[in-house]
């Protein structure tokens, strides 16, 4: 349904040009949830920014980025080529793409409530009846956790508190009844109770609507929770990919493997946690050769800084950019 190839963007800065996103390439099965994790400044965001021509002017994709999208009709678009202005981005964003942010303001308006702005978008996209679209509004809220939602329905979003407005705001995406929803650290404000059920009812509702979802985070825990496939990101790069199954209980790059010991576990409450130690470097200040090679436990001196590795397959499900699992790579050089 989506394809990502060949992803790279640029900002022209004051301090020159940076690219933090770079060569980046995915897909996303139609019904499926592909999970989007690294740490902050890793270019999650940017790259979800792309699909829907949402950069701002100081952004160029380079001339190698193909963003292809199939819409609900069975249009092929070439999104990485239309003008920002155009009908087609305007239907994508009007409905068939969703989107949901951590910082939930930017998606209400003030003036409408929030239980008018779901019933504008049911009766939009779904035909159904002013009744109709207040009941479907109103299970949608309350599956979303928000207690007394018959009296919410009818607030302003200003009235609600953070985590409810947040929850308001994937009821209010989820209104539209999208074919893709991307989602961008919807969860992380919320606690953990209320974490797992939103978490829950997106994949029932994702069923339910056969809806295809890109769920970017920096938590390993919640993709195992929400994702079919993953895409791990380290400094604009993909660094390892895969089912999400596979990815996580063999996890073959060494960026892979310390989120995965970053993620507490009822085990490990009483020890020290094992985050990836040091910090990400500024997209200016990219390392030479793996991206990763500065902070990595395993780096081969004299090879990792030296040229970027290729990407390769690791099992019929996953890949992964990494010189210590391409021998061959490394004897011919
Ligand atoms: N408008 C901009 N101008 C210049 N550089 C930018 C701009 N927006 C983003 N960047 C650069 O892109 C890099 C990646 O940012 P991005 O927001 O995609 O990271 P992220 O992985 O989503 O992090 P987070 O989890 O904090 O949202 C940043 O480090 C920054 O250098």
């Amino acid at each position: 349904m989506l394809s990502v190839k060949n992803l790279s963007i640029s900002f022209d800065t004051d301090e020159g040009r940076i690219t933090p996103v770079r060569d980046v390439s995915f897909f996303v099965p139609q019904g499926k949830t592909l999970g989007i994790v690294g740490e902050s400044g890793s270019g999650k965001s940017v790259s979800t920014k792309a699909l829907m021509r949402l950069l701002p002017g100081n952004a160029k994709l380079s001339p190698e980025s193909e963003i292809l999208y199939r819409t609900k009709t069975g249009h092929e678009l070439a999104i990485h080529s239309l003008k920002p202005s155009s009908r087609e981005l305007g239907r994508l964003r009007g409905g068939e793409i969703g989107m949901i942010f951590q910082e939930p303001m930017a998606s209400f308006s003030p003036v409408y409530s929030v239980g008018n702005q779901m019933m504008e978008a049911i009766r939009l996209h779904r035909g159904v009846g002013k009744g109709e679209a207040r009941a479907i509004a109103l299970d949608m809220l309350n599956r979303v956790g928000i207690s007394n939602a018959a009296h919410r329905i009818d607030q302003y979003s200003h009235e609600m508190s953070g985590g409810m407005r947040q929850r308001a705001m994937i009821a209010l995406a989820l209104s539209a009844g999208p074919a893709l929803l991307i989602a961008d650290e919807p969860t992380t404000a919320l606690d953990v109770t209320i974490q797992a059920q939103v978490l829950e009812l997106m994949r029932e509702l994702q069923q339910d609507l056969g809806m295809s979802m890109i769920f970017i985070t920096h938590d390993l825990g919640v993709i195992a929770q929400i994702a079919d496939e993953v895409a791990v990101m380290y400094l604009g790069t993909i660094v390892e990919r895969g089912a999400t199954r596979d990815v996580l209980r063999a996890p073959k790059h060494p960026y892979t493997q310390g989120l995965l010991k970053a993620i507490p576990s009822i085990n490990t409450l009483q020890q020290r946690l094992n985050p990836v130690p040091g910090d990400i470097p500024s997209p200016s200040e990219r390392p030479s050769g793996c991206p990763f090679h500065t902070r990595c436990p395993d780096a081969i001196a004299g090879v990792c800084d030296r040229k970027p590795p290729r990407e390769i397959a690791v099992s019929q499900t996953s890949a992964v950019r990494c010189w210590l699992h391409d021998q061959d790579a490394r004897n011919a050089a």
